[in-house]
């Protein structure tokens, strides 16, 4: 298992945001973590990352407990946050962010350079030159995911990929989240819309108020209106 999630728990300030959540990523997985606004998919994905200051439970990346570690340490061991504001350097060029992302090779990882990068968003390829900040919000949006791909993570937590985006960019998104996956990188996604989830995720797990209520394969949960009814926008 490359990502395994067990109890966890996190709190901003006086408030319990998340109740023993539990969550599995296997390798070369994706996994759609799914519930509408103000679910806790935001914060399960910075109490993994170590970023809310008050959590509990278990978090082994790869073969480590990092329930404990600073984020910088839990980064260092290849996981990727990609947050859902779009956090590209708008006063450099498409190559130049990349430039920024770069980390060394990683034994057992897909290893990434900007040209594998054209190849996975062939948008991004034909604006290596233009300004972040003349870019469209889901041009953005790609480079901000390519750039962590240059630091050869294990697994990608992506928030909300597809937020905000037009039709026809959700659709290259979704070609590029298969094309990481079949690259053998995990990912952990999280989303409102079951609709995209299911066209690129092998499991779902359903989170609504902070508890898990649904875990198991996509299939499952696409065959269980009842469940995505009641959770999920649809
Ligand atoms: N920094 C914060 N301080 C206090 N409460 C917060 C903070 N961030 C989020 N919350 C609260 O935690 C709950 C879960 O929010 P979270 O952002 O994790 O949800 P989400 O499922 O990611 O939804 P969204 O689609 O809006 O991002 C919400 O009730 C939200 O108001």
């Amino acid at each position: 298992m490359t990502l395994r999630v067990s109890n966890l728990c996190g709190w901003y300030g006086q408030a319990q945001i998340l109740f023993e959540v539990a969550l599995d990523v296997g390798p070369g997985s994706v996994v759609a973590l799914l519930g509408r606004n103000g679910a806790g998919k935001t914060t399960t994905f910075r109490s993994i990352a170590g970023l809310v200051p008050r959590r509990e439970g278990v978090v082994v990346f790869g073969d480590q407990d990092v329930s404990r570690l600073p984020t910088y340490e839990i980064v260092r061991r290849g996981l990727a946050f990609v947050p859902e504001d779009r956090r590209i350097f708008t006063d450099l060029t498409v190559e130049e962010n990349l430039e920024v992302g770069r980390q060394p090779p990683r034994l057992g990882v897909p290893h990434w350079t900007p040209e594998r990068l054209y190849e996975l968003f062939p948008n991004l390829a034909a604006m290596r030159r233009r300004l972040g900040g003349r870019m469209s919000g889901g041009e953005q949006q790609m480079l901000t995911i390519a750039r962590s791909l240059m630091g050869n993570p294990r697994l990608v937590l992506l928030d909300e990929p597809s937020e905000g985006l037009a039709p026809k960019i959700v659709e290259d998104m979704a070609h590029a989240i298969v094309a990481m996956k079949r690259e053998g990188l995990s990912i952990l996604l999280s989303e409102q819309n079951l609709h995209f989830a299911r066209l690129i995720s092998d499991a779902a797990v359903v989170i609504e108020s902070g508890h898990v209520r649904f875990a198991g394969p996509m299939a499952e949960l696409v065959s269980h209106p009842d469940v995505y009814e009641a959770y999920l926008a649809v």
